[in-house]
């Protein structure tokens, strides 16, 4: 479903990603873990065409990512880091309009289950500018699956949201994948990733220190932390 050859994203002389591979298939929930200022943002950046590398290739569902960056945007959903919808919308009109964009039929009744499943009805005709920011991010969760995409980029899935609501985002994840969607979520929280991915890739200093299956033989019986301690220390 994605995959990254020799990556990299210079700023001046700070190599924020440098000379990254990475292959994430169809069906996985991949967490890309890393420390602060690690590239785990940068990563998700190039992935999602916000940004050009400053070298290497990125494919996604087939397509190169740099030559036609609209394609995989039609079929992607993403949710950028600390995004927020437009201020001028309210949240009914921000998903109705995603929905047109994306040019669903159906999209009322799909609207209407996520107001219901992420219990923010009462919320619809608020100005998104006027939303907790925690709805904020349950609207952005809403309008990146809404047109059930393939593949699906979160940077920080469960930022500013309650631990029902994180139960409910991890729950919907997992189900998500399990259907045959692929997800590809950034964090620094271990306990997120051990709890819901099936693979993770560990950034530090802009180099991927490892990539594998959450019980890769090299993690073992130790806790995640301790192996994530081992790698970016
Ligand atoms: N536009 C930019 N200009 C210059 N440097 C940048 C820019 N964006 C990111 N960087 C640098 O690239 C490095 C990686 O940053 P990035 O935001 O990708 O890290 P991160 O792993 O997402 O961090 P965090 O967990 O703190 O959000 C950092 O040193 C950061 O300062």
């Amino acid at each position: 479903m994605i995959t990254v050859k020799d990556l990299s994203k210079h700023f001046g002389d700070n190599k924020a990603v440098d000379t990254v591979n990475l292959e994430v298939r169809k069906g996985e929930l991949f967490g890309l873990l890393g420390p602060n200022g690690s590239g785990k943002t940068t990563m998700i950046k190039m992935l999602t065409g916000q940004i050009r590398p400053t070298a290497g290739e990125i494919i996604i569902h087939g397509i190169n990512v740099l030559e036609e960056p609209l394609r995989v945007k039609e079929l992607v959903g993403i949710i950028p880091e600390q995004e927020t919808p437009p201020s001028f919308l309210t949240a009914e009109e921000y998903l109705y309009f995603v929905a047109k964009i994306r040019k669903l039929e159906d999209f009322e009744e799909k609207c209407e289950w996520w107001f219901s499943y992420l219990d923010f009805a009462g919320q619809r005709d608020v100005l998104c500018k006027d939303l907790s920011r925690g709805t904020r991010q349950k609207l952005m969760l809403a309008q990146a699956f809404l047109h059930e995409p393939e593949l699906v980029i979160i940077d920080e899935p469960l930022i500013n949201l309650d631990p029902l609501m994180q139960r409910k985002v991890k729950d919907f994840l997992k189900d998500y994948v399990g259907k045959g969607g692929t997800v590809f979520i950034s964090t620094h929280i271990l306990e997120i990733a051990r709890e819901i991915c099936s693979c993770m890739g560990i950034i530090y200093k802009g180099n991927l220190v490892f990539s594998g299956i959450m019980d890769d033989p090299a993690i073992g019986e130790r806790p995640l932390e301790d192996f994530f301690l081992e790698l970016v220390n």
